[in-house]
């Protein structure tokens, strides 16, 4: 396999999906040495089977305003690849979502859940509908439309979305909802349910907390302690906010979180108290981060991103290419030591190589923030077995495959000169195991 000639035929096969086409280029330039090393890979074009989604899965969805107005929005279902388990990956409604963001998402997905340990594929979905502004009942009708369509596609051995930007428990209960409405089955058939009907403890808290603890595991291999640090942290959704609980809970300093409108900078820290407050503002009122700035007095910039304020370390957690290569320079120049992503692919290339060659900590997010997507496969096995795990045992579970995800990408990044290329190792860790079940499974 040649990298750049798949690469190019991709681009010229799908010439409007840029974000599409960026995830695979990161994946396909790391894997290609691991890949040539297995001649039976390329005789059965496993790389062009790999790339391509399954299935794509694309329809409209009509609901009705609050005022009476008939609506429509695109939906979208990307079922990517099925080879190590059913598809699995998020939701995510926001008025940006095309095909091309979600087969990127589609795309990484597959290598995060293999990384996982658990046995999951890959999978994203959508819709260009945007909760913001909207009142409960409209999502609630929404969320319906949506589902009558999707629920054909879905079931616990078939397909299992869940959350992301715009999709949190207030929308997968919705969803949940209509889907029993529509089935009559009572099915573990979404992750992120609310805790009386099925819902894993944690998952809300996974992904924040699995990309904290990757982090220390990145750290550790330096010696370093995450106590007293001071993190620059994007975002203020599910993932920001539990990732600020855990740095505040392991005694480091969160300085910024932001929304799409800009961000706000803190540098006494959020503490807990803080932090509930972002909980209530953001889960509850739904409201702005420039109230947090308003509340404490404390800066807020329009229109920019945190990365230009100083700190030791970054975790991206809002949306795919928020740090450009500016930004990258910016952090380094700043001293920060590492970068892990909470966020699916946050970093742009030209990013990730102002990173790597200033040979700081990086992990991608499909490493980084897998825990969200592990928690999913642990609430799936709690709903198998109609049982519900304790705080600790999905807790200590969350540790063991983070640390089991970390050992993996030193075990095939580490270069010769010691330096960790987590890029490499995740993809290359990821990609064995959905190839070797791909060939046993033949040309389907
Ligand atoms: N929820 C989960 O379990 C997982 C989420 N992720 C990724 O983490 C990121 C955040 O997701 P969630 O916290 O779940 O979503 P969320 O909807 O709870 O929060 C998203 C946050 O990002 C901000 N944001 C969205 N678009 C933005 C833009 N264009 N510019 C600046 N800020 C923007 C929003 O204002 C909000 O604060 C996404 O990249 C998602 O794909 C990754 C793994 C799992
Ligand atoms: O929990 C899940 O199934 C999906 C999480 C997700 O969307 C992600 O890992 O990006």
């Amino acid at each position: 396999m040649k990298a750049s000639e798949v690469i190019a035929n991709l681009q010229r096969r799908f010439p409007n999906e840029p974000e599409y086409i960026q995830a695979v280029s990161q994946v396909l330039g790391t894997i290609e040495e691991e890949y040539n090393k297995h001649p039976e890979f390329e005789k059965a074009n496993l790389i062009e089977r790999l790339c391509i989604p399954d299935r794509v899965i694309e329809f409209r969805v009509s609901w009705v305003d609050d005022k009476g107005n008939v609506q429509t929005n695109m939906g979208y279902r990307i079922q990517h690849n099925n080879v190590i388990g059913p598809y699995k990956g998020g939701l995510r409604y926001h008025k940006s979502v095309n095909l091309s963001i979600l087969k990127f998402l589609a795309f990484e997905q597959t290598f995060k859940n293999s990384l996982t340990t658990l046995p999951m594929g890959g999978a994203k979905g959508g819709s260009d509908f945007s909760p913001r502004g909207k009142s409960n009942n409209e999502v609630m009708r929404f969320c319906q439309a949506f589902m009558t369509e999707l629920y054909r596609h879905m079931g616990p051995d078939e397909d299992v979305p869940a959350g992301d930007i715009g999709v949190g428990g207030r929308e997968v209960g919705y969803l949940f909802g209509m889907y029993k409405k529509l089935t009559h089955q009572f099915q573990g058939v979404l992750t992120g349910k609310g805790q009386e009907f099925g819902g894993s403890r944690i998952r809300p808290e996974a992904t924040g907390y699995g990309n904290v603890y990757f982090l220390c595991n990145m750290l550790a291999t330096k010696n370093i302690d995450i106590k007293g640090k001071t993190v620059l942290v994007s975002g203020s959704g599910n993932v920001a906010q539990y990732t600020m609980e855990k740095l505040i809970e392991l005694g480091a300093k969160p300085v910024t979180c932001s929304d799409s409108d800009g961000y706000i900078y803190d540098p006494e820290g959020i503490d807990r108290e803080k932090l509930d407050y972002i909980m209530e503002l953001k889960n509850v009122e739904r409201g702005r981060i420039k109230e947090y700035a308003e509340k404490y007095g404390v800066k807020y910039v329009e229109g920019a991103k945190p990365w230009f304020e100083k700190a030791d370390i970054a975790l991206p957690s809002a949306t795919q290419n928020e740090i450009n290569e500016e930004a990258a320079k910016a952090l380094i120049a700043n001293g920060v030591i590492a970068v892990s992503e909470g966020a699916n692919m946050p970093s742009t290339p030209e990013a990730i190589k102002v990173f790597q060659d200033a040979k700081i900590l990086y992990a991608p997010g499909k490493a980084a923030n897998a825990g969200g997507v592990a928690v999913s496969g642990l609430e799936m096995s709690q709903n198998s077995e109609r049982l519900k795990w304790s705080r600790e045992e999905v807790d200590a579970k969350l540790h063991d495959i983070m640390n089991d995800i970390h050992a993996n990408c030193v075990k095939y990044g580490t270069e010769a000169d010691g330096y960790v290329n987590y890029v490499k190792g995740a993809n290359v860790a990821g990609f064995l195991k959905v190839a070797k079940a791909m060939m046993a499974q033949g040309i389907v």
